[in-house]
């Protein structure tokens, strides 16, 4: 079993990029891999012993043969675009009765690239394997059991058993998510916080203080709205279809159709095209109705009033011509805002005032966190917190991977 006091996280930088979490100590006799299949990502954690399998050839952990290291860099070329979230040396960990710790590391693939998603977990088991020969040279071998939750757990099911050999133990998905958030929000520092534009980030005491009842709204594909009373105790109360898929897909669609070669940005230049684009240019806003606020009713000029609403006014040209900036800032406000409303009108409804928001779709990009905050704190009028996580998008990973231990 693993010990969590003194869980913490492997580095300190900014909130983009996932940081592996380092534990005290950890019995090897655990399943070490869990998986969170959605819609669009599926999400791994899995978890390195130090001193036993480590991943960087920048320590050389004690007792292991070089040979069980496996290195970032092999890693590296494993993981997609040669990049897994959490790809650093880790530091050597050892509690204070001489077991080592270990760290639990975090990569993601695209759903639609199962492929190198089994190849990545294959070459992790067949290190976890080698690993646990070394130690155990006289013992049975090493359990190839797989910790699979979300969707893909189902679907991808027969695939997972007959291509990695391996037995899966399938856990549901909202249970999942609720244990990684209240691991998370329990026993990692810094791990929670809120976003306010152009302030320091404001990170949240750890537990926090009445820690039930809060809302989870997670944001993949689609988004399931949560309310949870205790520590295993939740109920799906609300959920929407427009969600990260949604954007992702209208993004796609229209950049696509943009582009003489069908080709469209990746999901992050996507995200990073709305930091420089302008919604108010297919946006219609208040002002553009009224000509001036309409007070009466709380509605500044600058509020959207519909959104995409002044592109069926464009002639053809100009439609061709519409910056896909532009439609990225304004389809990531629709996504951002509409969930935002639906969350407040959810905490409202249970009498909530925690609202954690969770997800992949998050990824701690500024845009959607500032909209969210802006939705919960203007609806709220202020008595509603939006709270943001370092590891938004493996809640259900982390769940799945506790789930065994
Ligand atoms: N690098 C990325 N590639 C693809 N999508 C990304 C990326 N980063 C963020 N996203 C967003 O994250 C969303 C997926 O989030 P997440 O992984 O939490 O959901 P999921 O588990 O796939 O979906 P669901 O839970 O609905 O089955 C995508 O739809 C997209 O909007
Ligand atoms: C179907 C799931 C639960 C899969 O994670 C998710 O995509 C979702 O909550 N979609 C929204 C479904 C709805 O409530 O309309």
């Amino acid at each position: 079993m693993m010990n969590l006091a003194g869980v913490h996280l492997g580095e300190e930088v900014s909130l983009r990029g996932i940081r592996d979490i380092v534990f005290p100590e950890h019995n090897d006799h655990v399943p070490h891999i869990a998986i969170d299949i959605g819609g669009s990502l599926a999400k791994v954690a899995y978890f390195t012993r130090q001193g036993v399998y480590a991943r960087s050839g920048a320590v050389t952990p004690t007792g292991a043969s070089p040979e069980l290291s496996m290195s970032e860099a092999t890693l590296r070329a494993r993981a997609p675009n040669g990049h897994a979230d959490d790809m650093r040396p880790p530091s050597r960990t050892e509690s204070p009765n001489g077991q080592s710790g270990g760290r639990l590391n975090f990569v993601k693939f695209e759903t639609e690239k199962m492929t190198e998603c089994i190849a990545f977990i294959r070459a992790l088991f067949d290190e976890q394997e080698s690993a646990h020969a070394a130690l155990h040279p006289d013992g049975p071998p090493c359990p190839r059991i797989l910790l699979a939750t979300g969707g893909g757990a189902h679907k991808f099911h027969d695939r997972l058993v007959e291509e990695l050999g391996v037995t899966i133990y399938k856990y549901d998905e909202m249970e999942c998510l609720v244990k990684g958030l209240n691991f998370l929000v329990k026993y990692v520092p810094r791990e929670v916080f809120a976003y306010r534009e152009d302030e320091p980030i404001q990170f949240e005491e750890t537990p926090p203080a009445g820690a039930y009842p809060y809302m989870l709204v997670n944001i993949g594909s689609g988004v399931s709205i949560l309310k949870v009373t205790g520590e295993n105790e939740c109920e799906r109360v609300s959920g929407t279809s427009l969600g990260g898929g949604t954007y992702w897909g209208l993004m796609s669609m229209i950049a696509g159709a943009q582009n003489p070669t069908g080709a469209t940005p990746s999901f992050d230049d996507m995200l990073q095209l709305s930091t420089t684009g302008d919604n108010t240019h297919v946006d219609m806003l208040v002002g553009d109705i009224y000509g001036m606020d309409y007070g009466k009713i709380g509605l500044k000029s600058t509020t959207i009033a519909s959104t995409f609403g002044k592109v069926f006014k464009m002639n053809a040209d100009d439609r061709a011509a519409t910056s896909i900036h532009d439609v990225s800032r304004s389809l990531l406000y629709m996504v951002s805002n509409n969930i935002g409303q639906i969350a407040y009108l959810n905490a409202r409804a249970h009498g909530i005032t925690r609202i954690y928001f969770g997800g992949y779709f998050i990824c701690g990009h500024p845009i959607t966190m500032h909209t969210l905050s802006y939705a919960i704190n203007f609806w709220s009028k202020g008595s509603t917190r939006a709270l943001f996580l370092r590891h938004e998008g493996y809640l259900g990973a982390v769940g799945a991977f506790l789930q065994h231990q």
